[in-house]
């Protein structure tokens, strides 16, 4: 019987082997924090295999655990509660421009002096390295000599046209966070706001859903797009190799809120004899319909692509049998009773061997009663040459959830609800919200992203 510190030792140390082996096998680079160009892995479009992606998992999962395990909780309060300065820091570092000087080619080889970049930039009394030494610690800056800095590898992801830049650039976050505090610290009968509406709506003193609130403010806008394709760009190539869409091939694909198309551009390739309509707001769908015609010129020509105004709070009107109606990243957005009208409305349309896949988290609850070893647990060995995804089976000490590797899925969670009122669901919220909607939810597809396609069919069919 190994102590929870022996335990997440070992487990450490067989998913950094197997990380080592795998990047050996697939003839990676070795990884360096200081590194001034990306590893291939960096790269959103790069799909590790299956024991790489998981043994990552875990690794993180262990540091996590490990961390909570060691550090004096004093101190881990301490730290939790001045996170808020990491996202500050994150976005001084991009809006005062020094991201971008650092990060040019001219300088990325060498470590800057802050008062060559305060000149530079214009920064006057800004304590440029106060801010440059916490974004050191969160392991985006190096100072190789004292009071000269130099960016990390993963601050790449910080530079313009990156998704990275694009996720941190997203305004208003902060005013939400804290208009979320006001809200959940006054008790029910305190209460002057009622609680349909949402942080991002007491924040902004605007009665306006955000989607409303957005169709005016063109910059804003355009940061929430670039934020939302880049969500798109995380899940695009697991979305692509880890679902079995050739089974699907030849039928009719309706991308309800469809964005800019990019779900359908990608599906488009790998499924040669099927069509496909992506759906959206009028002000959307214009921008939506050129994009399309930039990027696949012949397939809309042909008809196998087109784009269609429809808000999805009124019911489809595609009664084909055979028809796929996808909904990525989109119930996340809704509250259970409007992620059931949205449902209903397809579910009202849809012939009995039509589906719907949505494309979303599945959250885990962070159980620990998994310690148990469960029946056939998928271990790192047997993930070794496997092509086909499946997820690890949580070893002892880590939590079902992957523990500090759900960081990102259980924060998106709370950001859902801060702006729409919305979540992030688990398997059992996912189950009672379809059949709500007179669907039954058929499997649920992992990937090797944040995301799983939940795969539902008209109720009895
Ligand atoms: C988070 S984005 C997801 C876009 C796309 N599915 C993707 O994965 O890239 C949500 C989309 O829903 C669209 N939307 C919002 N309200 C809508 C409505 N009532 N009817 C149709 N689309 C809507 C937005 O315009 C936006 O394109």
């Amino acid at each position: 019987m190994s102590t929870e510190l022996e335990g997440l030792q070992v487990i450490l140390n067989d998913a950094l082997n197997a990380i080592q082996a795998e990047l050996t096998i697939a003839r990676l680079p070795a990884l360096s924090n200081c590194a001034q160009i990306q590893h291939p892995l960096d790269d959103l479009n790069y799909l590790p295999s299956p024991r790489l992606y998981e043994a990552r998992r875990l690794a993180i999962a262990a540091m996590g655990q490990l961390k909570n395990l060691l550090q004096q909780p004093f101190e881990k309060v301490r730290e939790h509660s001045l996170a808020i300065y990491d996202s500050a820091c994150l976005e001084i570092l991009l809006k005062t421009g020094v991201l971008d000087y650092l990060a040019d080619p001219s300088r990325i080889n060498g470590a800057v002096q802050v008062s060559d970049m305060r000149t530079a930039l214009n920064l006057g009394s800004l304590q440029l390295e106060v801010i440059l030494r916490h974004l050191c610690s969160m392991g985006l800056v190096h100072e190789p000599q004292e009071g000269a800095f130099a960016l990390c590898r993963p601050a790449l992801e910080l530079r313009e046209g990156s998704s990275g830049r694009a996720v941190v650039m997203v305004p208003g976050r902060a005013k939400v966070a804290s208009a979320l505090v006001d809200l959940a610290s006054h008790s029910e009968s305190e209460r002057i706001t009622p609680l349909t509406r949402t942080a991002f709506q007491h924040a902004n003193n605007t009665d306006l859903s955000l989607f409303s609130f957005l169709s005016d403010r063109t910059y804003e806008r355009q940061q929430w797009s670039a934020s939302i394709s880049a969500y798109g760009t995380a899940c695009r190539a697991a979305t692509v190799v880890d679902f079995p869409w050739q089974e699907l091939d030849g039928r009719l694909f309706i991308d309800c809120g469809g964005g800019q198309g990019e779900l359908a551009l990608d599906l488009l390739k790998i499924l040669p004899h099927s069509e496909f309509i992506v759906q959206d707001l009028p002000e959307v769908v214009s921008l939506t319909q050129a994009h399309i015609e930039r990027r696949a010129p012949t397939e809309t020509l042909c008809g196998r692509i087109r784009t269609e105004v429809h808000n999805f709070f009124s019911v489809q009107q595609y009664h084909r049998d055979d028809t796929v109606f996808v909904l990525r990243h989109i119930l996340h957005n809704w509250s259970n009773d409007s992620a059931v009208t949205i449902l209903k409305n397809i579910a009202a349309g849809a012939g009995t061997c039509s589906k719907v896949l949505i494309i979303e988290m599945v959250i885990s609850p962070c159980s620990t009663a998994n310690w148990v070893e469960s029946d056939v647990p998928v271990t790192l060995n047997e993930l070794r040459d496997a092509q086909a995804y499946r997820p690890l089976s949580p070893p002892q000490f880590i939590p079902s959830n992957f523990g500090a590797a759900s960081h990102v899925s259980t924060a998106a969670g709370v950001n859902m609800n801060g702006y729409l009122n919305a979540r992030e669901r688990t398997l059992s919220e996912w189950i009672a919200l379809v059949s709500n909607a007179g669907l039954t939810l058929k499997e649920v597809v992992p990937l090797r992203a944040n995301e799983s396609i939940i795969v539902c069919q008209v109720l009895g069919s």
